[in-house]
């Protein structure tokens, strides 16, 4: 494990710096690059760990690579003509790996093995997978105590009725949504609730296949897809809003904080919105300069004594919130975020006992079935810190409590620094940059 030390930031954070292109857009790129008929470019692609290895998934489905610049990528799909045979598919950690290259498994007539890491066995994957057999594939659990694992196999009649799980998680019905044009008989999808937690991923994902040509027919939490083709794919990747949020958070817990981000590309997600709404109501202020493409961010005061969050459309910053809230002189409420606690570790419970051992004043909040499903804290704190901090083998927990430690009066040191490969590789490299004190654990 690697193990960072972070510096009260005494002096403030102050300067320019960049952020990685999106994750979930160049997963989805990738996905649909892979199932198109025609040529494909990523412009901007966002490397990660996550993104490579599901570059390596969907190669080996087919997916061609016919030239690359640090700037581009152009990828020749195979349709849904993906490769046969008997494929083995590791997606490491990644949820959203595993949950579409499962709904790509069913377009292949060959089997598929798709395998996941220990930590997988913990959140709900397996069981939301019964789209499989509904729409005419085969799944079977092949776990054991160190794998998330299970053997599907497609079928030649692809298509029909599935029930999806929308209260868990957004990602199996963008995975289904994914294949669905390339089934052979039209795919009705119900959802098992009418508010569907992120619901902009959902939208993402419907945005980026119309722009492919799909058509999908949308009332409500139901949706009708019939048999078509995906059309080549243009993809120019906007930025990574929840890496942003690290940097919106280092303005909140410093003393003072203005920090510009060059390069920046807002996307069309309405999860971004939503959380620029709701940094502006904490008193974190962005400025959007088209022209230039910079993002100024920097400390006002909150809108009200109370700010009151809805977490349903924000999984991703749900963390960096919690981490930003004892620092802003309101009190802040968050709710409706149980679906965080189904992602790489229990994010939302973490953040409370790694911010209580901070020293900082987070309480849960509890839904009405008296599940966690969110926090409260009571205004501006000035946490101890001092002390060592564990990330849960999770980049947005390492990334969160690193914000965080910035605002404490003592140095913290946080393990895990390896996995912020998954989503923002030169976070530290940025911090120190804006004049924050970064280094590795003595
Ligand atoms: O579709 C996507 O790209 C994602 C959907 C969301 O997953 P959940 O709906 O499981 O929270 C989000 O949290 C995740 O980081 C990315
Ligand atoms: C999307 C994420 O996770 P997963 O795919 O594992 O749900 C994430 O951690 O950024």
């Amino acid at each position: 494990m690697t193990t960072a030390r972070i510096e009260p930031a005494l002096d403030g954070v102050r300067g320019a710096t960049r952020i990685p292109h999106s994750k979930p857009h160049m997963q989805r790129a990738l996905l649909l690059s892979l199932l198109a008929n025609a040529p494909s470019t990523i412009m901007n692609p966002a490397w990660s760990s996550e993104a490579e290895s599901l570059f390596s998934s969907v190669r080996e489905f087919g997916l061609d690579v016919t030239g690359q610049d640090d700037r581009s990528l152009h990828l020749s799909g195979v349709g849904k003509s993906v490769k046969t045979g008997s494929a083995k598919v590791s997606v490491v950690g990644s949820a959203f790996n595993f949950r579409a290259m499962a709904a790509v498994a069913c377009l292949s007539r060959g089997e598929t093995v798709l395998e996941g890491n220990a930590a997988m066995l913990k959140r709900p994957v397996t069981e939301y997978l019964s789209f499989i057999p509904e729409l005419g594939g085969t799944l079977t659990d092949i776990s054991d105590a160190g794998h998330l694992r299970t053997r599907i196999r497609g079928s030649s009649r692809l298509g029909g009725t599935a029930t999806v799980d929308t209260q868990h998680s957004s990602q199996v019905l963008t995975s289904v949504l994914l294949i669905a044009p390339l089934a052979d008989r039209p795919v009705r999808i119900r959802c098992t609730n009418a508010g569907a937690v992120g619901e902009g991923y959902i939208g993402l994902t419907e945005s980026m296949m119309r722009r492919q040509g799909a058509g999908i027919e949308r009332d409500g939490s139901s949706f009708v897809v019939h048999p078509s083709v995906y059309d080549a794919g243009m993809h120019e990747l906007a930025s990574d809003f929840t890496a942003l949020s690290y940097l919106a958070g280092a303005v909140a817990t410093a003393p003072r904080g203005s920090v510009t981000v060059d390069g920046y590309y807002p996307s069309e997600l309405s999860s971004e919105r939503e959380f620029l709404a709701v940094l502006e109501r904490l008193g974190i202020r962005t400025a959007y300069d088209p022209v230039e493409r910079r993002l100024r961010i920097e400390k006002g005061d909150p809108a009200a004594e109370h700010v009151e969050i809805d977490g349903r459309n924000i999984p991703t910053v749900v963390p960096t919130l919690a981490a930003i809230a004892p620092f802003v002189a309101a009190r802040v409420t968050l709710r409706n975020a149980a679906h965080v606690n189904n992602h790489k570790c229990r994010r939302v419970d973490v953040m409370i006992r790694e911010l209580t051992r901070m020293g900082c004043w987070i309480e849960p909040k509890h839904g009405a079935d008296g599940r966690v499903d969110g926090f409260t804290t009571v205004g501006r704190q000035a946490p101890a810190g001092g002390v060592a901090l564990e990330s849960h083998g999770d980049h947005r927990i390492f990334l969160s409590l690193a914000t965080a430690a910035l605002g404490a009066d003592r140095p913290s040191v946080l393990g895990g620094a390896e996995h912020l490969h998954a989503s923002f590789p030169d976070f530290l490299t940025s911090l120190n940059t804006l004049g924050a004190g970064v280094g590795p654990a003595a």
